[in-house]
C-alpha cells in the first residue's frame, strides 16, 4: 500500500447554485509531485483551497498526514505541516526579502516580537538565531542571497515568486501547495522554478501538490496528474497516461489529434 500524505474523499463544494467541485476523491503519495490540471473554471483553485482550509466543502473528508483536517482552520493545517503559495503574489512589498521569509517562519517560533520584553531574553535570542540560520539555508537553496536585504516590492516578478516559495518553505512543510507557480514567467524563469520545485521535492523531501497550466512543465516534473473538468475528476494517472487519454484530449484540451496535443505542450 502506498503511503499517502493527503487523502481527499468525496469532496463537494458549491457557491450558491454553482457547483465548483462534485465528489472529488484522490490520494497523494508521500514524497511525490502531484499536479492538478484542467480548463479555466474546472475547480482547481477551489480544490486547493479546500485542502488548505480556505474553503470549507459542504461534503467530504480531507485527511492530512494521519489527521482529519476537514474542519481545521488554515493556520492549524499549517501547524501540521501544510504550506502554500498563492496564484497572485502575496508578499509584503515594503518589507525586505529576509523579513518576508521570517514571516513564514512566525508560527514555528515559541518566542516572537509579539512577546515583547521576552524577545530580548536569551532563549528568545537563541531561537531567533536558529531560525535565521535555517532561513539563510533556504535563501541559499533558492539562490536569492544577493537580494536578501532588498525590499520585496522592487524585485522582478520571477524573483518575487521565488521569495514566495522561500516563505512557504520556511514553514518547514511536509506538503506544499503551489497555485500556478510559473504563471506570468518567461521561459528561463519557468525552467528555474521547475528545477527548484524538483529540488525541494527531492532534497528536502517535501511533497508537492500544484496547479499549473504549462503542460510541458506538468508532464516533466509530475509523478501523478489529476485532471478536473467541470468540477469533476476526469482521471488521475501517470503523466503519459493522462497525455494519451482520449477523454482528456477531447474534454480538457478540446483537441482532435496528437499533433495538436504536442503543440499544446
Ligand atoms: N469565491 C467564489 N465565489 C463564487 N464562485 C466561485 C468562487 N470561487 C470559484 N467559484 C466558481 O467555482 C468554479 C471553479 O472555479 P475555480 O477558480 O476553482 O476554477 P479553476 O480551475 O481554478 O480556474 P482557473 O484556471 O481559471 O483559475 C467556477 O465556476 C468559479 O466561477
Amino acid at each position: 500500500m502506498p503511503d499517502s500524505i493527503l487523502q481527499v474523499n468525496d469532496v463537494s463544494l458549491a457557491f450558491g447554485g454553482v457547483k465548483a467541485l462534485t465528489e472529488v476523491s484522490f490520494a497523494v503519495e508521500r514524497g511525490s509531485v502531484f499536479s492538478i490540471i484542467g480548463p479555466n473554471g474546472a475547480g482547481k483553485t477551489s480544490m486547493l483551497n479546500c485542502v488548505s482550509g480556505r474553503y470549507q466543502p459542504q461534503h467530504g473528508l480531507i485527511n492530512f498526514d494521519g489527521h482529519d483536517v476537514t474542519e481545521l482552520k488554515p493556520n492549524d493545517r499549517a501547524r501540521l505541516g501544510m504550506g502554500r503559495t498563492f496564484q497572485n503574489l502575496a508578499l509584503f512589498g515594503h518589507m525586505t526579502v529576509l523579513d518576508n521569509i521570517m514571516v513564514g517562519r512566525h508560527h514555528l517560533m515559541k518566542n516572537n516580537w509579539l512577546t515583547g520584553p521576552l524577545y530580548w531574553a536569551s532563549p528568545a535570542q537563541k531561537e531567533e538565531l536558529n531560525h535565521r540560520r535555517e532561513v539563510e539555508e533556504i535563501i541559499d537553496f533558492l539562490d536569492i542571497t544577493h537580494v536578501r536585504k532588498a525590499v520585496a516590492g522592487t524585485l522582478s516578478y520571477g524573483l518575487r515568486k521565488r521569495v514566495e516559495l522561500a516563505r512557504a518553505m520556511a514553514l518547514k512543510p511536509k506538503l506544499i501547495l503551489l497555485d500556478e507557480p510559473m504563471a506570468g514567467m518567461n521561459l528561463e524563469e519557468k525552467e528555474d522554478m521547475a528545477r527548484y520545485i524538483l529540488d525541494l521535492n527531492e532534497e528536502f523531501g517535501i511533497t508537492v501538490v500544484m496547479i499549473e497550466h504549462d503542460m510541458g512543465v506538468v508532464m516533466d516534473i509530475s509523478h501523478q496528474v489529476m485532471v478536473l473538468d467541470f468540477g469533476k475528476r476526469l482521471i488521475t494517472g501517470l503523466p503519459e497516461q493522462v497525455m494519451t487519454d482520449e477523454h482528456v484530449k477531447r474534454a480538457y484540451l478540446g483537441l482532435e489529434d496528437d499533433s495538436q496535443l504536442e503543440e499544446a505542450s
